[in-house]
């Protein structure tokens, strides 16, 4: 395929409510969307992607507008020089910009799109994905309250959730945690997010949550401390899983080689895009490492891709993939329902949802083209 045009929709969507996690507290969702123009051998085809970096660089290094002129600068140019550009070797043609695997992952997120609809292939069906409904877990931001914690999560397992991820940081974890299991019981699955919000030295405190019950504990030391997550993992029984350090395929052979992670959260912006998490999946199955789709608060066109990638046999998770209502009353896409605990993966070619031009418009904060 050759790309023929390329434009950049930065975007704000409003949040139901405040998501507060030991990092920031967003109110808005903020991204860009990739619109990518090619010629290819069956006509013109247009894929779409969507950028995860956030406003400001605190879940990690990137943030939006700097993925925005990174994209301007120096990864268009590149892939605009392609003969022949294809979803497998979008990574190849970018190696030799360092980093940034947000932006990289939502331009090989558009090729990946135009790909599929050139062949007439659903983004599962290209995956190898094995069903057609995943799971549908939601993550709960901290709450200004104890009880305000315990209202929200029986709100959200009254709706049927099939599993509920509670952010903690130091002062609001094993009140929370311990209130939910009383409100609550022990038979639902729960899980904690701390995003790094903890050292070593808190090791005997976090060891305090294995009273719990629950199913893992997400990053609780920075991104770099895989050696610490390892010596942490061997004083507690919670099962230990990572995010933000699973930057790559190699980190995640590091990771699990030293017993750093029992379980990962496979998130493909933050590894470059779906063609390396598939390695990650691939590893982590070989090595009986279980897997779980995190998320990034995508739209619907970011939802529905991470969605159909979870139809993967090695995600025996629920994953970070809850319905659109959860964060926004409008979507730039078809809504993603999460119904009896699970949400149905979208079919047809691409990622199998449309962008709805007016809703497009209406959230639009800026547009760059970056056709030459
Ligand atoms: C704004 S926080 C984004 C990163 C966070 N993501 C979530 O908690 C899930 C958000 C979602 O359901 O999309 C994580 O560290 O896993
Ligand atoms: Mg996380």
């Amino acid at each position: 395929m050759k790309l023929t045009s390329l434009r950049l929709h930065q975007i704000q969507l409003p949040l139901v409510s405040p998501f507060t996690t030991s990092f920031m507290t967003e109110t808005e969702k903020d991204c860009y969307l990739v619109e990518a123009g090619f010629d290819t051998p069956n006509g013109p085809v247009t894929g779409w992607g969507e950028s995860v970096a956030m406003v400001a660089p605190l879940y990690s290094a990137e943030y939006m507008d700097q993925g925005i002129d990174l994209t301007r600068r120096f990864l268009a140019p590149l892939l605009f020089e392609v003969e022949d550009l294809t979803a497998e070797t979008v990574g190849w043609h970018l190696r030799h910009i360092i980093g940034n695997p947000m932006a990289k992952h939502a331009l090989e997120m558009a090729v990946i799109e135009a790909q599929l609809k050139m062949r007439g292939q659903s983004f599962k069906e290209y995956m190898g994905g094995v069903v057609d409904t995943v799971p549908s877990g939601v993550s709960v931001g901290i709450q200004d309250s104890v009880e305000q914690t315990v209202k929200v999560i029986g709100e959200y397992l009254e709706e049927g959730y099939s599993r509920i991820k509670l952010k903690i940081k130091p002062g609001a974890d094993i009140e929370p945690v311990a209130a939910v299991r009383k409100a609550f019981g022990d038979d639902f699955l729960f899980q904690v997010d701390a995003n790094a919000a903890y050292t070593l030295v808190d090791a005997n405190h976090l060891k305090r949550l294995d009273d719990y019950g629950l199913l893992l504990i997400e990053q609780p030391l920075g991104e770099a401390d895989i050696r610490q997550h390892a010596e942490l993992a061997k004083l507690m029984d919670t099962p230990m899983c990572l995010d933000e350090s699973i930057v790559s395929a190699e980190a995640a052979a590091d990771a699990i080689s030293l017993g750093a992670t029992s379980v990962i959260n496979i998130k493909p912006g933050r590894v470059g895009g779906y063609i390396e998490a598939k390695k990650i999946h691939d590893l982590a199955r070989a090595h009986g490492v279980a897997v779980w789709h995190g998320g990034m608060v995508e739209t619907g066109l970011g939802r529905a891709a991470n969605a159909a990638f979870a139809t993967l046999p090695g995600f025996t998770l629920p994953g970070d993939i809850s319905g659109s209502k959860r964060f926004f009353t409008e979507d730039i896409t078809e809504e993603i329902v999460m119904h009896d605990g699970v949400v149905d993966v979208p079919q047809g070619p691409g990622f199998g949802v449309t962008i709805d031009p007016a809703k497009l418009e209406k959230f639009t904060v800026a547009t760059h083209d970056l056709t030459p």
